[in-house]
Parts: structure tokens; sequence; C-alpha cells
């Protein structure tokens, strides 16, 4: 299994090195526009094989394309990330003809190859590469509620006092700092309803910090996240190499489910060997579905920007 990363910075970086220790892989393909970067972040990757004992071949090229060719499966991590104070959105005028382009190049090398979206906004550069690749609608996955879903695991966790390995929970709408919507209905301590340990404030408060946990790390960092997004890109490609039919959500090209169409929305999928096996359509409140609807009349006015 052949896995291209595009974009060798810091989200990128952080998802060849997950997924080369998982050893699921044979090959990763890192590339970038700056001369030498993928290169150079390729070889000190392979420098920790021997250490951190995997054996998959990591290399890098400075967009020659001709590289990533046969590859099942690309991740597009290729962009600028937020600065602290801005929002997903603004990054729309970059990012949008860098992953249009990279797009290009990739199914020009790998026609059969499955997209994972990670640059932003994205749940729009998602929907772009539905419109501009010429992909099945199967093989197109945005990143967004993995991150999110693991997000919320930690603010649950917190707020609970418990391992997170105890709790269970998953957002899903959009990926962004107003769109986002963790289940707070759904989620769960060991299978008993968070909602029975947790008080109005605490459920408040964990809804909150989970759906500001992007704008919160960059903050702090002066820069985006890049472990978290990292290892939820790894999850979602190992569902992919291992065809583990796991169920992640994820932003994906709506036809009706969830009562929307023509938009990129994160919800519930079955992933496994060919991308997208099955959208789960999960009972929501009233005040969820309230919710979901207005995400997707925000990611809609987002998508109006683009220019295809
Ligand atoms: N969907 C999600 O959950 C997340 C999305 N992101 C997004 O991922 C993107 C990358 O973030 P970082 O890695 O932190 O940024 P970064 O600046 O560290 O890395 C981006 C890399 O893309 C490269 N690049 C730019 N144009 C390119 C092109 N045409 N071809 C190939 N490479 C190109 C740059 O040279 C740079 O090395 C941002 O848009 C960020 O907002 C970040 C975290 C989570
Ligand atoms: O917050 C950002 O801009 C990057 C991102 O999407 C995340 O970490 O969730």
């Amino acid at each position: 299994m052949k896995v291209t990363v595009v974009g060798a910075g810091a989200v990128g970086a952080s998802c060849a090195e997950y997924i080369a220790m998982k050893n699921f892989c044979s090959e990763v393909v890192l590339v970038d526009i700056k001369e030498g970067f993928a290169e150079g972040k390729a070889m000190d990757l392979m420098q920790t094989a021997s250490l951190n004992g995997f054996d998959t071949k990591i290399t890098g090229t400075t967009g020659d394309y001709s590289k990533t060719a046969g590859s099942h499966v690309a991740v597009i991590t290729s962009g600028i990330p937020r600065k602290p104070g801005m929002t997903r959105e603004e990054l729309i005028g970059i990012n949008a003809g860098i992953v249009k382009e990279v797009t290009q190049n990739l199914v020009k090398n790998s026609p059969e190859v499955i997209i994972i979206v990670v640059s932003n906004p994205m749940d729009t550069m998602a929907y772009l590469v539905h419109k501009t690749s010429g992909l099945p609608k199967h093989k197109i996955i945005g990143m967004g509620g993995a991150l999110d879903s693991a997000r919320f695991k930690y603010r649950l966790a917190e707020a609970l006092e418990s391992p997170i390995s105890d709790v269970d929970g998953m957002v899903i709408a959009a990926h962004s700092d107003t769109g986002m919507l963790p289940l707070l209905s759904k989620a769960t301590r060991n299978g008993v309803p968070v909602t029975e340990f947790l008080d109005e404030e605490q459920q408040k408060y964990v809804i909150e910090e989970t759906k500001v946990g992007g704008a919160t790390l960059t903050k702090l960092l002066g820069t985006s996240a890049w472990y978290a997004p990292g290892a939820a890109v790894s999850v979602m490609v190992q569902a992919i190499a291992c065809d583990q039919k796991k169920m992640i959500p994820c932003s994906l090209m709506l036809e009706g489910e969830y009562g929307q169409n023509d938009i990129c929305l994160g919800v519930p999928a079955i992933i496994g060997a060919n991308g997208v096996e099955k959208i789960v359509n999960v009972t929501l409140t009233a005040d969820e579905q309230l919710k979901f609807s207005e995400a997707a009349n925000a990611v809609r006015e987002v998508n109006g920007d683009l220019k295809f």
C-alpha cells in the first residue's frame, strides 16, 4: 500500500510519522513545494525507523508527482494554517488554488486514488475536490470529525475525571468554530449516558471547549495543531489500508442524507478498502437536526466563494 502526503509541514509530517510507526503501509511519499523540504523531512523520519521499529519506506519530493504514481491513498495537507484570531474560513483565498492544483496532479498520476482532504476550510476544500477531481464520491473524504471527536472525548474525560478510554462520543456537522456538533446525547461512559454524570454547566463547558478546540490550540501554539490531526488522518488511512470497516465521522458529499444535498459535511460513515463504504444515518434530536442545518447553511455560504 502506497500513500502520498502532500504538504510536508506540521500536519503532513506528523501524519507520515504516525502512519509509518503503525507499520501498515509499505511506502509513504511526502510532497512539498518548498525546495528540499519534503526530502529532508523524509530523511529525518527514515532515521527514526531503527529507533521506532518500523519498515515503512518514506521518501520525499519537491513537486515531482511522477513519484506519487500508483498511490492508493493521498492526503492533502498543503496550504496555509491559521494564526491566532483567524477563522479557518479566512484561509479559502490561498488554499483553494493550492488544493485544486494538487488534486489535479494527484489524479493524473494515480487515477484510482482515494483522497483524504485536510487543508482548511476543510468542508469547502472537500467540496472543491469533488467538483474538480472527477473521482467518484466514495473516494473523497474530508478529515475533521475524527479529530473533533478525539477532542470531545478529551474534554468529556476531563469533566468526568475519568480515563479517556472510558468515554465514547462523536462530533458531526461542520469542521468550524461555530458549526461543530458534539453529540452529547449519544456520548457514553462505559455505555452509560454521560448526561447521567454531568450537570448542565459541565455539559455546556464540554460542548463549547470541543467546538473551539482548534482555536484554543492555535492561540497557545501561534499556529494550528498537528499531533492530533496527524493521528486522526493515520486512523483513517489505516481503516482504508486494512479494510477495517471502521465507523468514523468524515466530511462527505451528501445526496439527501441528513436532509442535505450538494454539500460536504461531517457525518458518521463506514470506512474500508473502497473509501466510504456507507454513510450511517443516526437519529438526531430536533435541536441537533436544527444545528446540523444551520451548520450546512454556513458551509454553503463559504462554498459560494469558490471559483471552479
Ligand atoms: N482538517 C483538519 O482537521 C485540520 C486541518 N489543518 C489544515 O492543514 C493545513 C496544513 O497545516 P500545517 O501543516 O500546520 O501547515 P504548514 O505550513 O506547517 O504546512 C503546509 C505545507 O504545505 C506546503 N505547500 C504549500 N503549497 C503547496 C503546494 N502547492 N504543493 C505542495 N505543498 C505545498 C508548504 O510548503 C508547507 O510545507 C492548513 O490549511 C491547516 O489549516 C490543520 C490541522 C487540522
Ligand atoms: O484549528 C485549525 O485551524 C486547524 C484545525 O482545523 C484543527 O486543529 O482543528
